[in-house]
């Protein structure tokens, strides 16, 4: 089952290796982080990505290895905006030459990146940044400025205290013209004493959510003061401003401005299949351990997991664990296939890549907050401890349903898609992709229920059929009321909770068809197919809450471990007493209250001040 996770034999010995090498390490100890002051978390982020470096210097590790060493650490900062979108961005939208000048240094952490397009006015809304980039050619240089309050940016990565550039989106001005927005590298601090530069005003947005967590990331605030920069920092493979002045655009969508969103969203569901297990991973191991009330003739208490109820909750984020990493897989392999084909000027599949990355980012990071929140709950009140794993992992995956687009707004880019997919089909074309199935209008829209008895239920061609009969119908009745409105806009806009709706029905259609076309693979393992299967029909139930559910939870619950040991995480990496693979429970959260630095003395600071008079006082009164 370890293989069928991981992907392959390979992956699964790379991970351990990795895995094992931060756990063994003192210096990635992660068991008092929530208990350090913002300052000791950052400069405790700051020493764990420096030593992260020297290991992969010192190992020779490959790209694969560090980025699986960063994911082990688990600790968000500066780096994650260096490696996941400040290279990226340069790699999508700088010139071969640009790329060769700035990915050197960046490579080689000569220089520091981040991704600065958010701004205190505006985040979803990328066409309505307000930083202006002016192009002087008196100089050949852009001046860039923040021309309001809202310009700042605000919330990059890594901008507060850590990056010693940026790429920054701003409005392009030449000739008097504003051109929009385009990506401008831009150098924020001095890499001799590392203060910022002149025209440069930058620094920390403050604490976030939960303890530990994100608060090990610097994000940041920075205005400009009409900084110059030269020319040939715009980064110039969508379009260029020459010598004089004059505006060009290549013969690229404009849509490529968006490459490094497309390739972040398209990570992040991995990343929700992976936090996602790792909360499953916990509140199985711990339901497993967990006894409370047993028969009344005084036999043994009954482990919790065994509970229907239980089951009920948990075993649908079990299922939705496995389903998110096989479309994760599957996800990969799109974009990998939409970027070679866009070396080779084929923009056919960029719609829907941007609907598929959107989509699925938006649905899997929030399924997965509320199945974190919910394992929480489903450990009682231990669940509720940072020793458990769960407090963190919950705050630290909760933004994933807002960074990288926020999830209603990506979820009415994937709507806008079907809108047109359903128009197409209309006038006759042929939908491809994963919009096929709406080229089976006529039986799909009249199609009496393909399932009849109990066992069809756990047919995947029946499944898949009724799953694709739903999303095409909510889809078609959607375009029907949009037609009845005064205007297309205006029949969107008044839709658009029903268009959302549609769209996950849309995006759970290729979750759930992924998932059967994962189980028409080769799968190796004895009886590891047949869990597999099982867990398919629990998650496909389970979104249309079918009674079949209920069988299929007993047949899943005498592998319920064995499942969740498959994720094969490290005890160091799952951070929870509760889900420790030797089911110690009881004596590691005992040893881990005694590390809080509120037991550093039996006799808590304060007692003096404001105990001990209190108490006198009390007593005083009560002899009176
Ligand atoms: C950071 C570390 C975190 C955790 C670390 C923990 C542990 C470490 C271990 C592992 C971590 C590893 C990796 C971490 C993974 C992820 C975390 C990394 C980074 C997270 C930090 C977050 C970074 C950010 O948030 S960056 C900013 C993100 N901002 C957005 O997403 C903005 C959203 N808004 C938009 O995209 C656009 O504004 C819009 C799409 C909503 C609207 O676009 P527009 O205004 O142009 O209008 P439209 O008319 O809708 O579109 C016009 C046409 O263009 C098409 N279109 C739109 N977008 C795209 C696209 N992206 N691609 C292709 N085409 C696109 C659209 O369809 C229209 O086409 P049509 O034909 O005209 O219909
Ligand atoms: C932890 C974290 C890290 C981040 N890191 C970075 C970074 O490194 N670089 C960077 O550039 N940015 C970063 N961001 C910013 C992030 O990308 C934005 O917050 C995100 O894109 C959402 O935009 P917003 O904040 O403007 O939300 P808003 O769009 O203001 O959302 C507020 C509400 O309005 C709704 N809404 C907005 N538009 C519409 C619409 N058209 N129709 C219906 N509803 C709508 C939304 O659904 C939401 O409910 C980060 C954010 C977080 C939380």
């Amino acid at each position: 089952m370890k293989v069928a996770w991981a992907g392959s034999r390979h992956a699964v010995e790379v991970a351990d290796r990795m895995a094992c090498l931060v756990a063994s390490d003192p210096v990635f100890r992660k068991d008092t982080r929530t208990m350090l002051s913002r300052k000791e978390l950052f400069k405790d982020t700051l020493k764990k990505a420096a030593h992260a470096w020297k290991r992969t210097v010192e190992l020779h590790l490959t790209e694969e290895e560090a980025n699986l060493l960063r994911l082990y650490i688990d600790q968000p900062g500066y780096v994650d905006l260096h490696w996941v979108m400040f290279v990226p961005a340069i790699k999508g939208q700088g010139t071969e030459e640009q790329q060769k000048k700035w990915l050197t240094m960046a490579y080689k952490f000569q220089i520091i990146g981040t991704y600065a397009q958010t701004e205190l006015g505006h985040g979803s809304n990328v066409q309505g940044l307000e930083t202006t980039a002016t192009f002087d050619p008196s100089t050949d240089e852009f001046i860039m400025h923040s021309p309001t309050l809202t310009s700042s940016k605000w919330w990059p990565g890594g901008l507060g205290k850590t990056s010693t550039h940026a790429v920054v989106y701003a409005r392009l001005i030449t000739e008097g013209k504003d051109y929009g927005i385009h990506g401008f590298i831009m150098q924020l601090r001095s890499l001799d004493d590392h203060s910022p530069l002149p025209g440069i005003t930058i620094g920390d947005i403050g604490g976030k959510f939960g303890s530990g967590a994100y608060n090990s990331m610097d994000n940041g605030v920075m205005r400009l003061d009409h900084v110059r920069i030269p020319r040939d920092q715009m980064l110039m493979r969508l379009a260029q401003v020459t010598r004089e002045g004059k505006y060009v655009h290549s013969d690229v969508p404009k849509q490529l401005l968006y490459g490094t969103m497309v390739y972040v969203r398209q990570t992040i569901v991995a990343d929700a299949s992976r936090a996602l297990s790792r909360a499953v991973c916990i509140a199985v191991r711990y339901g497993a351990i967990r006894k409370q009330f047993g028969s009344k003739a005084g036999g043994p208490e009954t482990q919790v997991l065994n509970y229907k109820t239980q089951q009920s909750r948990l075993f649908p984020f079990l299922a939705s664990a496995y389903a998110f990493r096989f479309v994760g897989q599957w996800l990969k392999w799109l974009y990998t296939d939409v970027t070679q084909k866009l070396e080779s000027k084929d923009f056919s599949t960029l719609p829907e890549a941007h609907a598929c990355t959107a989509g699925l980012k938006s649905v899997t990071t929030s399924a997965t907050a509320d199945a974190i929140e919910e394992c929480q709950k489903l450990c009682g009140g231990h669940g509720y401890l940072n020793s458990s794993g769960l407090p963190e992992l919950f705050a630290v995956n909760l933004p994933a349903c807002t960074y990288e687009g926020d999830n209603v707004v990506l979820l009415l880019q994937v709507a806008r898609f079907l809108m047109k997919t359903v128009s197409q089909v209309a006038s006759g074309k042929q939908p491809v992709g994963t919009t096929a199935y709406m080229g089976n209008i006529q039986h799909l829209m009249q199609c009496k229920s393909v399932v009849n008895t109990v066992e069809d239920w756990l047919n995947p061609a029946a499944i898949k059929e009724v799953f694709e009969a739903r999303a095409l119908r909510m889809a078609v009745n959607c375009a029907q009321n949009i037609s009845k409105a005064p205007s297309q806009e205006e029949g969107f806009s008044e839709l658009s909770p029903d268009l959302v709706e549609a769209a996950v029905a849309h995006v759970q259609l290729i979750i759930v068809t992924k998932f059967i076309e994962k189980l028409q693979e080769d799968i190796l393992g004895h009886g590891v197919k047949e869990q597999l299967q099982k867990l398919c029909g629990i998650y496909a139930l389970h979104l249309i809450h079918n009674e079949r559910l209920g069988k299929l939870y007993a047949q899943v619950r005498p592998n319920a471990v064995a499942l969740v040991d498959a994720f094969d995480y490290t005890d160091h990496y799952l951070g929870s007493a509760l889900g420790r693979y030797d089911g110690d429970v009881y004596s590691a959260l005992y040893k881990e209250a005694w590390k809080d630095p509120l037991n550093e003395t039996v006799v808590p600071d304060g007692y003096q001040e404001h105990l001990r008079p209190l108490l006198k006082q009390q007593l005083k009164l009560s002899r009176l």
